[in-house]
């Protein structure tokens, strides 16, 4: 099979290597589409990779019928509606760490060229203008930095500044005091790195939660004479605040890498003086952009080609050593949740899932999209995957609950399912046999041992004398063949069970002669 791979954004041709030298992927480079022609195009694409500039809408991932995975060659997903891809069950992957270096370095460099006016110096000296007096600059040693958002960049920065003799204050939600103590910074509430830095330089991503973080409040905050440089995003800085900051000598220089706006022709802070200002450069080096390429270009083949990838940001990311542990569960957990539902036949309100023995030690999360994959496919088919399950599951109310326990009935594992309807509930256990490969071992208080796989008939029935026999005929009259047969009862004459595997699809008259047999209460088949 082959896949469409579409490239909008200029990326580093070295960088798509691993793209290239794959057998089954076909590139379209196509960069500097508007929106309209993107949502046209898309439609032949399972693949599609961009850096900032596309902007990835809701439109356009609708129209991305074949579309499966979206790599992002950086590391801000904001131009990607990541619930919209979520919903279409749209991986969308990016390059964490191929730019931070370079990231950090525009950030140094923009510190640097504020504090010594080097582009407004360049500028006066190209329109023939020797003035050494106006450009008189300050010294960073011993000049308090405040960075606000310690991440992978924010942290490259604080060594360089480190470098440079700067006291550092940061501001993270994650960050320690011990954290901060091991890395010789100081640490403190927004306010009071705001309030205590000479520079300020911003690296968060941007979100809701820090859409105008740097406002007119923050720079009331602020020392006068501070200088600011926002290397992140635009956005995270109110622009309209920051040109009253400046207007009012508040904040004296203002270096900015990224705008509310991109691109843009005109943006009336470039108008003033004290703002220098690069388009959106952080990240374009030639090591970086070939560094994000092969990362992102990595994750779209693995992923096309059924391996797990590196840098998931719509799901959880999981280490390769867990992973090499649970992948063996994956197909149980999801035939499973698939059993279930054939059986219980009703709207489910809640699932229970709960993981014993070795599966109480390990990473189950994407066991339990997998089982919640298996519940919901009967009724969404292909819709739903990996990435949307517990969103889709969450959509239609149903709530999900993982426990672990130690206690696992004599099996090394089990995985256990059990849904609620309004007519109660119903369980199915599963165990992973060394070497054997899965087990259904149990069906609600019934013991089994069933490969979950083929054609299942699952007969709910009085236990007594000639039921077995009276099935066993019928099927025969019929030409099914019965491949294993499992049967087990609550007490001699009571409720019983037969979990069948047969050779063949029951159809539907099959089905409703088996359940019109005396004694039987309820018969079901399940493909599997
Ligand atoms: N200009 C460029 O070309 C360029 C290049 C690379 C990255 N970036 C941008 O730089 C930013 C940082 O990237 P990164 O790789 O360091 O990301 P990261 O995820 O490693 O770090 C972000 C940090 O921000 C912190 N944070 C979140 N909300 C916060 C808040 N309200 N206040 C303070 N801290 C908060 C997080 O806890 C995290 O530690 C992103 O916005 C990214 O898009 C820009
Ligand atoms: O978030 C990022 O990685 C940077 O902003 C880089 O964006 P770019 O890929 O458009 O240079």
């Amino acid at each position: 099979m082959a896949f469409n791979v579409l490239i909008s954004d200029p990326l580093s041709e070295d960088g798509i290597q691993p793209l290239r030298a794959a057998d089954n992927i076909n590139i379209k480079i196509d960069t500097g589409l508007s929106n309209e022609e993107l949502a046209d195009r898309i439609g032949d694409f399972d693949a599609l990779l961009v850096r900032s500039q596309t902007q990835v809408t809701r439109d356009i991932i609708s129209k991305g019928k074949k579309l499966k995975i979206i790599g992002r060659a950086g590391v801000g997903v904001d131009n990607i509606d990541l619930n919209a891809a979520t919903e279409h069950g749209i991986i969308v992957v990016n390059a964490p760490n191929g730019n931070t270096n370079s990231a950090a370095e525009h950030t140094m460099a923009m510190i640097m060229s504020l504090s010594r006016n080097i582009p407004q110096a360049y500028h006066a000296l190209k329109n023939h203008k020797w003035d050494r007096k106006r450009f008189v600059g300050v010294e960073l040693k011993n000049k308090t930095l405040g960075v606000i958002g310690l991440g992978r960049i924010g942290t490259e920065v604080t060594v360089r500044a480190k470098g440079q003799r700067m006291n550092v204050i940061a501001y993270d939600p994650f960050l320690t005091e011990e954290k901060a103590e091991k890395m010789g910074i100081g640490y403190g509430t927004i306010e009071e790195v705001l309030s205590k830095a000479d520079f300020i330089t911003i690296h968060t991503p941007l979100l809701k939660e820090t859409r105008h973080l740097i406002n007119a409040r923050a720079f009331q905050l602020m020392k006068t004479g501070v200088q600011i440089v926002n290397c992140a995003r635009g956005g995270i800085i109110d622009e309209e605040a920051l040109y009253e900051a400046i207007t009012a000598k508040k904040v004296v220089g203002a270096a900015l890498d990224v705008f509310e706006k991109e691109p843009f022709h005109d943006n009336k802070l470039l108008e003033l003086p004290e703002v220098i200002a690069t388009p959106h450069l952080g990240a374009s080096t030639f090591e970086a952009q070939e560094s994000v390429a092969v990362d992102v270009s990595h994750d779209v083949v693995g992923f096309l080609t059924g391996e797990s990838v590196q840098n998931p940001v719509n799901l959880p990311s999981v280490p390769k050593e867990i992973m090499t542990k649970i992948e063996p569960y994956f197909n149980m957990a999801e035939k499973l949740g698939l059993f279930l539902i054939d059986l219980t036949q009703e709207v489910v309100e809640e699932i229970n899932i709960y993981y014993a023995g070795e599966l109480s030690e390990i990473e189950v999360a994407p066991l339990t999209r997998n089982t919640v994959k298996g519940l919901l496919k009967r009724h969404l088919g292909d819709h739903v995957n990996d990435v949307n399950a517990l969103y889709l599951a969450e959509r239609k109310g149903i709530t999900i609950n993982e426990s672990k326990t130690s206690k696992t009935k004599g099996f090394t594992n089990l995985l256990t399912v059990e849904v609620k309807t309004k007519s109660g509930k119903r369980q199915v256990s599963g165990t992973l046999l060394n070497g054997l490969g899965p087990r259904i071992v149990k069906v609600d208080n019934y013991s089994v041992d069933v490969t979950p796989e083929g054609h299942l008939v699952f007969i709910h029935h009085k236990d007594q004398p000639g039921v077995i026999g009276r099935m066993g005929s019928l099927l025969a009259q019929h030409q099914i063949n019965i491949a294993t047969m499992q049967v087990d009862r609550s007490d001699i004459g009571g409720d019983a069970i037969m979990m069948l595997r047969v050779d063949k699809h029951l159809q539907e008259n099959e089905l409703e002669e088996l359940k019109a047999l005396a004694e039987m209460y309820d018969v079901t088949a399940i493909d599997l």
